[in-house]
């Protein structure tokens, strides 16, 4: 055997030692998942992959490759975060919700400490149609808005682990109810009309609320939409004086134990 040939046996040798210690790895990740399912803890805990960086960033910090060692981590810990993420969930989550209850800023939290695919919808019908939904309005009126989101759930069907940022009326069609729940749980998000005044007051990017940027106004809509939110729901979140870490704890609990 040449020279050449033999360090590459080595080499090979090595990456199956990688492999297996992987596998391990993977498997502890599931195991930890499963204990925290069975004694009630805490699923997320960001603050745990903080503490692991931390000490591997200690434990690296003489090593002649410590960059390109701890880079290879980061996609360890992104893949530990997937597999974590198909333990818990195989189908789709929908977020529903009236405006403000923090859809978008859940889900886009959610999507990244998962390391799942977030879908925001008002998003995705801005980037097909080339308008903003203010623009859709006032354009083509709200039914074709409403159209436009059916047609998004229905193409959403055909994938999993998706976590969908549902725009706030997505849930009053009785057909988008019976397509989110083909392959996903819904999650409803809620606040006081006076926390969803506050998080909507500086912007103009919901058109069902230009110019009735009050609490009178915002409490008679969730009123009428109450009944349609609380039939749609798996489980419902309340987000009032809480955080975005909280909340997607609180989802992933819940959601766990349904
Ligand atoms: N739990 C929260 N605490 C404080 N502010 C929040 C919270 N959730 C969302 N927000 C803020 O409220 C505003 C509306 O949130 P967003 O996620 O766009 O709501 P939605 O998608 O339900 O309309 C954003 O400015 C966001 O940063
Ligand atoms: O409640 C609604 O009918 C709407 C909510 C908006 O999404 P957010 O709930 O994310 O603001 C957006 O889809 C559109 O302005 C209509
Ligand atoms: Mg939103």
């Amino acid at each position: 055997m040449g020279k050449l040939e033999e360090i590459r046996e080595r080499l090979e040798v090595c990456d199956k030692q990688i492999v297996s210690v992987l596998e391990d790895r993977m498997d502890i990740i599931k195991e930890i998942m499963e204990y925290k399912k069975e004694n009630g803890l805490p699923i997320l805990q960001p603050e745990q992959e903080k503490r692991q960086r931390k000490m591997l960033k200690e434990h690296v910090k003489e090593n002649t490759y410590k960059e390109e060692i701890l880079d290879i981590f980061t996609y360890i810990v992104e893949n530990s975060r997937r597999i974590q993420a198909r333990t818990l969930f195989t189908h789709n989550i929908f977020l529903i919700g009236f405006m403000g209850v923090g859809k978008s800023t859940v889900s886009d939290y959610l999507s990244k400490i998962l390391a799942s695919p977030q879908v925001e919808m008002d998003q995705v019908i801005v980037n097909k149609e080339h308008m903003s939904i203010n623009k859709i309005f006032e354009e083509y009126g709200e039914e074709y808005f409403r159209n436009c989101e059916t047609n998004l759930l229905i193409e959403l069907q055909k994938k999993n682990n998706q976590i969908v940022s549902c725009g706030g009326g997505v849930a009053m069609r009785e057909i988008n109810v019976r397509e989110m729940k083909k392959n996903g749980r819904v999650v409803l998000l809620t606040a006081s009309p006076e926390t969803i005044l506050e998080r909507v007051k500086d912007s103009d990017e919901r058109p069902l609320l230009r110019g009735r940027k009050n609490t009178e106004y915002i409490s008679e809509l969730m009123e009428i939409r109450r009944p349609k939110y609380r039939a749609a729901a798996d489980i419902i979140v309340d987000t009032d004086h809480k955080n975005v870490e909280e909340i997607a704890e609180e989802i992933v609990g819940k959601l766990t134990h349904l």
